[in-house]
């Protein structure tokens, strides 16, 4: 099947301009997130951009169908570029910036008013630039869902690579002796670009969608100064450990966690020190335990790990290990050593029989038992 170019160009100027009236209407109901006004106007400008160019063919007004089609063309990217920044705590890219490459792509284009094929390789490499840009921009932001980061880094990837081979094509062309010769790659690439153009902008709302609901579940579920569980996430994912422990009639320990004189560390080192303290201890936590136990931190100076498939010896085993760690650990604040230990209350449970609020309480008891022992130490219950 033959692919009718103007066809698809009414198609994929359609599909922005839908897209684009889906951003303003997610944008109506959520005017404090700018991104979607900044993509609608990006599918906009792009429509129009493709618009302004197909007219080539038809109308001789270099002026409008190079010189503001091509800006129109460069503008579509930053402006995507734009939104995503702005959907992301660091900001927009400044809006110095984009004047600048777009005054930087203007001035040429302007020099190149009477010979447009060569403004049209200069554009190329514009977008290209742009797009290699973009793509490397897609890497750099944490925290994304990566299946849709994944997708757009590689849209932006191609899209670069093909807007280089664009630009190749097109210089090629111009020391062509039958520049029709290229007619159909060129047009090939123009198909892909517009495909590539529509898949991207049709993303951008999935994005921004899976970006804000797994920064909601970080925060329900995660600690913000630690980023270990929280108390919730805790009780959530312990219990169904131990509904399937008990189904296997296997052992299920938990252990309370708590820094010996915190109020003293706070008093003495200020608490910022003691904060910086807790993630040092959050970190040693984590690192000293299997990707199977959840360790979390469930009070102000207070961590619970609940551990399956462990005997009492292993987990009296690494109890005083933790201890010996925590209390050799070298928790420095302004290059002065902070002396920082826990106590800890354990409770084993052979085949998980009991309820987590009961082991939890138990373990909560032994604490004290150790606390009353003297500290950085720990009592089983
Ligand atoms: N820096 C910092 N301090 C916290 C945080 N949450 C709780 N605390 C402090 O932790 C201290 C806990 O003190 P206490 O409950 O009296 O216990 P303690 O001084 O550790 O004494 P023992 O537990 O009996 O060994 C309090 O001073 C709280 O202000 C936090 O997120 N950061």
């Amino acid at each position: 099947m033959e692919l009718h170019l103007p066809t698809l160009i009414v198609t994929a100027v359609s599909l922005n301009l839908l897209v684009g009236v889906l951003m303003l209407i997610i944008f109506q109901s959520r005017r404090s997130q700018k991104s979607f006004l900044t993509w609608a106007i990006a599918c906009f400008v792009f429509a129009l951009g493709a618009i302004v160019a197909s007219l080539r063919t038809s109308i001789d007004q270099q002026w409008l169908t190079i010189f503001v089609a091509d800006l129109l063309i460069v503008l579509t990217p930053l402006l995507a570029i734009h939104g995503l920044r702005q959907y992301q705590v660091q900001g927009p890219v400044s809006l110095k910036l984009l004047t600048l490459v777009i005054s930087y792509t203007a001035l040429p284009l302007t020099l190149l008013y009477t010979a447009p094929n060569h403004a049209q390789v200069f554009t190329s490499v514009v977008c290209a630039a742009i797009f290699l840009f973009a793509a490397a921009y897609m890497l750099s932001i944490k925290n994304a869902p990566s299946l849709t980061k994944g997708i757009l880094f590689f849209l932006f990837l191609v899209h670069a690579l093909l807007m280089f081979g664009l630009a190749g094509t097109l210089f090629q062309n111009l020391s062509e002796a039958n520049p029709m010769a290229v007619e159909p790659l060129l047009n090939l690439i123009l198909i892909t670009h517009l495909f590539l153009t529509t898949g991207t902008t049709m993303l951008f709302p999935v994005f921004a969608f899976a970006m804000t609901e797994k920064q909601l579940l970080e925060l329900a579920n995660f600690d913000d100064l630690t980023q270990l569980y929280n108390r919730r996430a805790f009780y959530e994912r312990s219990s169904l450990l131990l509904a399937k422990n008990r189904v296997l009639r296997r052992p299920f320990v938990v252990l309370m966690i708590d820094v010996d004189h915190f109020k003293t560390i706070n008093d003495r080192y200020g608490h910022t020190a003691g904060d910086a303290c807790l993630q040092q201890l959050a970190y040693l936590l984590r690192y000293a335990t299997r990707d199977q136990d959840i360790v979390a931190r469930v009070g102000g100076e207070e961590f619970a790990i609940a551990i399956p498939d462990i005997d009492r010896n292993q987990a009296e085993l690494l109890s005083y290990r933790l201890c010996e760690q925590v209390s050799q650990e070298i928790f420095e604040v302004n290059g002065e050593r902070v002396p920082l230990t826990v106590s800890i209350g354990i409770i084993y449970s052979q085949s998980s029989r009991r309820e987590l609020e009961e082991l939890i309480e138990a373990a909560d008891g032994a604490l004290y038992e150790a606390k009353a022992q003297g500290r950085n130490g720990f009592a089983f219950a």
